[in-house]
């Protein structure tokens, strides 16, 4: 596949409001995009279109391969991996690890299909790969922020997903666990059969290296796109947050933006 998704001219109107205004964007095979934008931005309404949660009001949007309006959007689920806190409200409380990154198998919150040794044997080496086998036999409920997200991930993973999208993974997570976490993300793009990667974060420190495209997103707007070295500049950030800001280079290639 030559592409992953691509919005051409897509709009998302409610009430008498544009939230996403005329976007066009295009994500082909082998790159991960990182989008920014400040709350309200539009960001999770993306998000969602992507995942055929939401339709958008005008305009064509392409995502696998499938075009809206002519693709099955159950199916197309099957190839998305999704990893938000949106997703973690809707996983039942007494829910066991391993049966939540089973579920991932099927794209269901709750297992309702057959399951097989196999699936369970890869669902193991799955958690013990991403280092939660600890983590086996326990209720979802008491999983601390950090466990929760990397069980999210492993969830996904478990579909062998051609497009991986973390919205906000960061969030709530301490200094530690959130290091932990981007270098989990660090090396699913190493994977050989790596899933495409699409990064929603407020901090542009979490871009990590592996994000070598970037979108900034202003009131459903795209202000600009393309690869992280042209626009994460000083110059473009202040304009895009419309203030002064000031950047920091930390851990090699991260870059962490200050108020001035
Ligand atoms: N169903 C809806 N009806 C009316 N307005 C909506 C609806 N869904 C979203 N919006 C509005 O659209 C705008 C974009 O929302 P969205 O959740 O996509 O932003 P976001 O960039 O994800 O924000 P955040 O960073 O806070 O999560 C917001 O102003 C929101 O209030």
């Amino acid at each position: 596949m030559a592409r992953v998704l691509k919005f051409d001219d897509v709009s998302v109107t409610r009430g008498n409001r544009q939230i996403i205004k005329h976007l066009s964007w295009e994500v082909n095979t082998g790159e991960n995009w990182a989008i920014l934008g400040l709350n309200g931005a539009g960001k999770t309404t993306m998000l969602k279109m992507i995942q055929g949660d939401l339709w958008p009001t005008s305009g064509r949007l392409e995502v696998l391969g499938g075009v809206f309006g002519h693709t099955s959007i159950p199916k197309l689920k099957t190839k998305i991996g999704w990893v938000s806190t949106a997703l973690q409200d809707q996983l039942h409380p007494g829910d066991r690890v391993e049966g939540i990154v089973l579920s991932g198998k099927f794209a269901s919150i709750g297992i309702y299909q057959p399951v097989t040794a196999a699936d369970i044997e890869e669902a193991t080496a799955i958690l013990t790969q991403m280092g939660g086998t600890k983590l086996i036999g326990k209720p979802y409920a008491v999983l601390s922020q950090g466990e929760r997200q990397l069980v999210l991930i492993a969830r996904a993973m478990m579909a062998h997903p051609q497009l991986l999208i973390l919205d906000e993974p960061c969030n709530g997570l301490d200094l530690f666990a959130r290091e932990e976490l981007l270098q989990r993300v660090a090396a699913i793009a190493q994977l050989p059969n790596a899933p495409a990667l699409l990064l929603v974060s407020h901090y542009t420190e979490e871009i990590l290296p592996c994000f070598k495209h970037v979108l900034l997103l202003r009131q459903g707007e795209i202000v600009r796109s393309g690869p992280r070295q042209r626009v994460l500049t000083v110059d473009n950030l202040s304009a895009f947050y419309q203030k002064p800001i000031q950047t920091v280079t930390v851990r090699g290639d991260r870059l962490a933006v200050y108020p001035q």
